[in-house]
């Protein structure tokens, strides 16, 4: 856990030996504190180095062990007797060092640090604070401000940065621990009472109080009832005003309110869900660590829609060859200009050239013959898409890759065309894709392991979190999300605002509620979608009643809306207005209350006051309970995978976890309980019968999250 050697005969050099990121565990800390005695008190060793195994330092404090009672020694008196210690310490930073890591580097006499180290204090993320006197010593080192923005933001910096803010003494592009050991060994004698960072003296600004409530305001601004972050304004505070040893204190106390919060909890599952949900597993016995993907060189994109344009930029920027197609001249001329435009951007941004020589663009598909893969990202409709698909299985070689970009499409109708339905697969990106990170990948019942694997490992690639999901309509996100728009427009017809609900599912966490996002994505696709399949317009079967479709509840609301050519933020008016065509500042529009009026007396509905706890629970336990049945049809593998599509595509805030984890927070007894209750109330809505999962998980005593995987026996896995 710490390998103890002496080098250059006087030089201590522990090693932290705990993969994969040599985290703190009670091991590691036992070992390290046994090391240090042994180094402090050998009359030989003149000085200490510090570093981690495999070009690691350290990832922090062991995030696994915080869900079981503190076991070893305790990090803030071991910190503190490094930093106190008679002999230089040195730390030798290669790769990361995060949270306790970075504390450790902070009570090290000097810091030596490779050029591509990553530092950064990310525990705000983990919905606690740097604990281990992190929060005293970087105000101390680095000042007021720059010390909050790097605790409430949990950001990393690179050893350049770490540098200038003069964290770390010295960036060598050499072995870091061979540097820090010479460095050690100049330091021998010279006095250490100014290295010690919690002797410091904070830099204080003048306008210590104004400074704090500018960053509390902006917290509470970006991250609308997250507690951590306050927390840490608190502790950065008590740096600026008492001396260590009882601000230390008072970072201990803040931690203590935050370490057993449910946000810490939800954060915590947020972080392993996210590393889970890149383990994909088939029923067949293939999975991630047994299935090789293809090495992707060259792809091609069909269509320089907003969708394609941004799938090109994907692609483009990390370093991958790309032939994007178009049907006219002039959308492909408009879709290369964007797409030039949005790759110089980013690559301004990022500070590299753009990789414009990648790009191709062209009007015919036979040039896409030797592509590795192709990613199609037509119009929506199955036809076009059917004949796209036809039309690549001639064109390009028997080994490319076809994927669709559909969002609810059957991705095995579209294999069922093409010569080779093993080698099909879905990539359903969010848009703006060059943005969003996440990416479901649907597997058909014919992918292949290799395409699945291909499909995953792309992802990661270009830097998104990829989720391997089953083939039905609308896949998880968009499955889910019909019963939760559903619940926001019954609501509506009972009694409620757009933005009361919006402004509900905002303070719950959300960063745009239902009816502002779904002005900003525009209300036409949904309308179009609804007409085609005959739920509005002259298709219906006029043997419907108002108000219902298929024998369940429909609510109209919503293509009255779209009737009056209102679209959302891109015609000025949908839920809300705006001030102009484009414009983003939503205004409730009076217009809209009066549909509401009128449209509640002509079908006699006596409107009532209605809470925002019944909203929440209506909303959010709706959409739970489909992804219930997604586990049960297995459209999903686990409840993480349905999580991370949430968090990363949705805008589930992530401090309540994603809708099944807060589901599990909130009690499956009680979700079951409230969801039978409304069922009752509304018994021609069938997305509020609880799900026969959530029964069974609640009748075998509501097991965690972690463990429903064992109560699901999917006969037919889609997966
Ligand atoms: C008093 C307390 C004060 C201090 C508090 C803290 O320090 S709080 C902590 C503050 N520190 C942080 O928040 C840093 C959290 N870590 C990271 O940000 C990244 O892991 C990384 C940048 C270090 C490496 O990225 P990468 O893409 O190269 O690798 P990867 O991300 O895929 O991880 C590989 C494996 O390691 C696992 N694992 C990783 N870290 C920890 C950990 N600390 N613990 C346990 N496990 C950890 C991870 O789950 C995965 O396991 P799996 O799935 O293979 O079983």
């Amino acid at each position: 856990m710490a390998r103890y050697e002496l080098v250059k005969r006087s030089v201590a050099l522990i090693t932290l030996t705990n993969p994969p990121v040599n985290a703190l565990s009670s091991a590691v800390r036992h070992a390290m504190a046994k090391s240090m005695e042994q180094a402090l008190n050998d009359p030989k060793v003149t000085a200490v180095v510090i570093c981690g195994e495999n070009g690691r330092f350290c990832g922090g404090a062991d995030i696994r062990e915080f869900a079981g009672p503190l076991r070893g020694p305790p990090l803030v008196p071991l910190l503190d007797a490094i930093e106190a210690g008679e002999k230089p310490v040195v730390a030798a930073i290669e790769g990361v060092a995060l949270g306790g890591g970075f504390e450790l580097a902070l009570v090290c006499h000097y810091c030596i640090a490779h050029f591509k180290a990553r530092l950064g204090l990310p525990e705000v993320t983990l919905g606690i604070l740097p604990a281990a006197g992190g929060t005293q010593r970087l105000p101390r080192l680095i000042g007021i401000p720059a010390a909050l923005e790097l605790i409430t933001t949990g950001r990393h910096i690179s050893a350049q940065e770490a540098l200038k803010l003069g964290i770390v003494d010295q960036v060598t592009e050499q072995n870091a621990c061979e540097v820090a050991v010479e460095f050690a060994l100049r330091a021998v004698a010279k006095p250490l009472s100014s290295r010690r960072v919690s002797m410091l003296t904070t830099p204080c600004p003048p306008d210590l109080d104004a400074l704090l409530e500018v960053v509390t305001m902006e917290v509470k601004k970006k991250a609308r009832g997250v507690m951590a972050p306050l927390a840490c304004i608190q502790a950065v505070r008590a740096a600026a005003t008492m001396p260590y040893s009882k601000g230390i204190k008072r970072e201990s106390e803040l931690m203590a309110t935050l370490f057993n919060s449910g946000q810490a909890r939800a954060l915590q599952y947020c972080f392993f869900a996210q590393r889970t949900a890149g383990k994909w597993t088939l029923p067949s016995g293939a999975q991630w660590n047994n299935s090789k993907p293809r090495e992707i060189r060259s792809a091609a994109i069909i269509g320089l829609g907003t969708m394609g344009r941004g799938i090109v930029v994907s692609l483009a920027r990390v370093g991958i060859s790309v032939i994007a197609v178009e049907s006219e001249k002039k959308l492909l001329e408009t879709g290369k200009q964007m797409v030039i435009g949005m790759l110089e951007r980013d690559a301004k941004r990022r500070g590299v050239s753009a990789s414009l020589n990648l790009l191709k663009f062209t009007l015919s598909l036979q040039d896409l013959k030797d592509v590795d893969l192709v990613i199609e990202a037509v119009f929506e409709d199955m036809a076009l898409k059917k004949r796209v698909f036809q039309e690549l299985s001639k064109v390009c070689r028997p080994a490319t890759l076809l994927c669709t970009n559909t969002s609810g499409l059957d991705v095995d109708a579209l294999a069922g065309v093409t010569d080779r339905p093993h080698l099909v697969v879905g990539m359903h990106f969010f848009s703006p894709a060059h943005v969003m990170k996440l990416l479901e990948v649907v597997c058909g019942p014919r992918s292949s392991s290799e395409t699945i694997a291909t499909a995953m490992s792309l992802g990661k690639r270009m830097g998104k979190v990829s989720v391997a999901v089953g083939n039905c309509p609308g896949f998880v996100g968009n499955r889910m999300l019909k019963p939760y728009m559903d619940q926001a427009t019954f609501l509506l017809e009972e009694g409620a605002t757009p933005e009361q609900i919006d402004k509900a599912l905002e303070d719950f966490g959300f960063a745009m509620g239902v009816f502002r996002m779904s002005d900003l994505a525009g209300l036409d696709v949904g309308w179009r979608i609804r007409k085609e399949s005959g739920l509005t317009g002259p298709d219906v079967d006029p043997k419907n009643p108002p108000r219902r479709r298929h024998g369940r509840r429909y609510c109209p609301i919503p293509d009255m809306v779209c009737e009056q050519g209102r679209f959302g933020q891109k015609t000025g008016r949908g839920w809300y207005m705006y001030d102009k065509p484009g414009g983003t500042n939503a205004k409730p529009d009076p217009l809209i209350q009066n549909l509401l009026e009128m449209y509640r007396s002509r079908y006699a509905i006596q409107p009532r006051n209605i809470s925002d706890q019944e909203i929440i629970e209506r909303c959010l336990f709706a959409l739970a309970n489909e992804g219930f049945r997604i586990l049960e049809d297995g459209i999903a593998a686990r409840p993480e995978d349905i999580d991370v599509i949430y968090l990363f595509g949705y805008g589930f805030p992530r401090h309540r976890g994603g809708p099944m984890f807060y589901a599990s927070m909130v009690g499956l007894e009680r979700v079951l309980e409230r969801l039978e209750h409304y069922h009752q109330a509304h018994p021609d809505v069938p997305h509020l019968e609880p799900s026969p999962l959530l029964k069974k998980l609640v009748a075998c005593g509501s097991p965690s999250v972690q463990t429903w995987r064992e109560h699901i026996k999917t006969m037919h896995s889609h997966l």
